[in-house]
């Protein structure tokens, strides 16, 4: 069987795209999915996402991480599955979509550059804030630290540390470190699921947003990760009751292909 596929980056996390309409790969094919995303025997990526029919909705997107599990929401993989979707035909300026998180809504902005797409995510209101630390779910759960710099920082050996301590092995988390700057925030992310540092994690830099919020009086902020910039702004209906969240940020294409299977 011959499998199209694109490759997409958003800040530089990396994805497989393939349009599943026709229901060809089957959602529980984990190896497979896995296989693709290995950066030595596959096409390499952060992870995988088929993008699917579903009544009601424009698609639905189906996210695997690198590990070949499917995830929960990846906030950056919503809006490069946006573009791919506006390249496909599928939709014009606007989509309307579900993923495992609920429903999105998300606008593509085009420039000269590049295509910018800008992704409605989910309302936040379960905020735990720890001594040290924010913990809250954007779609997907992440553990949230600010630490004064990020020169020097190892966020791979400081994340793993998180990721596997005794509260998340079982579960995971995504974990983010976050230092104010004068033009923002910058955030690094170890990701489960690739078990690695990214470039970038979209349902990362919100939760980074909205803890950075509780430190700083905004709304809205600019976020460097290693990858690129990324934007966020929300709306505060209560200290603890987010909503009205929008991420917004470049959506690439990088290269298409065909997989014999
Ligand atoms: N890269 C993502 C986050 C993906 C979800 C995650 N690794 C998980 O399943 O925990 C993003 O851009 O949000």
């Amino acid at each position: 069987m011959k499998v199209k596929f694109s490759k997409y980056q958003g800040t530089g996390n990396d994805f497989v795209l393939i349009d599943n309409r026709n229901g060809n790969i089957a959602p529980d094919n984990f190896s497979f999915i896995e296989k693709l995303c290995d950066r030595r025997f596959g096409i390499g990526g952060d992870g995988l996402m088929l993008l699917e029919n579903e009544d009601g909705f424009d698609f639905r997107m189906r996210y695997y991480n690198s590990d070949g599990k499917e995830g929960s929401m990846c906030g950056n993989g919503g809006r490069c599955i946006v573009a791919f979707a506006y390249r496909l035909g599928i939709i014009s300026e606007k989509a309307r979509f579900i993923a495992v998180d609920g429903e999105h809504e998300a606008k593509i902005i085009t420039s000269e550059e590049a295509i910018q797409v800008s992704l409605k995510m989910i309302d936040v209101s379960d905020i735990e804030i720890g001594e040290d630390f924010y913990y809250l779910n954007t779609g997907s759960p992440h553990f949230v630290q600010f630490i004064s710099d990020h020169e020097n920082f190892d966020t791979y050996t400081e994340g793993k540390k998180v990721r596997y301590n005794n509260r998340f092995s079982e579960q995971g988390t995504n974990v983010n470190f976050v230092s104010i700057e004068d033009q923002g925030l910058r955030v690094s992310t170890y990701e489960r699921g690739v078990e690695d540092e990214t470039y970038s994690c979209g349902t990362g830099v919100v939760a980074s947003a909205i803890s950075a919020s509780f430190k700083i009086n905004r709304n809205n902020f600019k976020i460097q990760t290693k990858g690129g910039v990324l934007e966020v702004h929300f709306q505060k209906i209560t200290e603890k009751q987010i909503e009205n969240i929008w991420l917004t940020g470049p959506a690439t294409h990088v290269f298409d292909g065909t997989l014999t299977t």
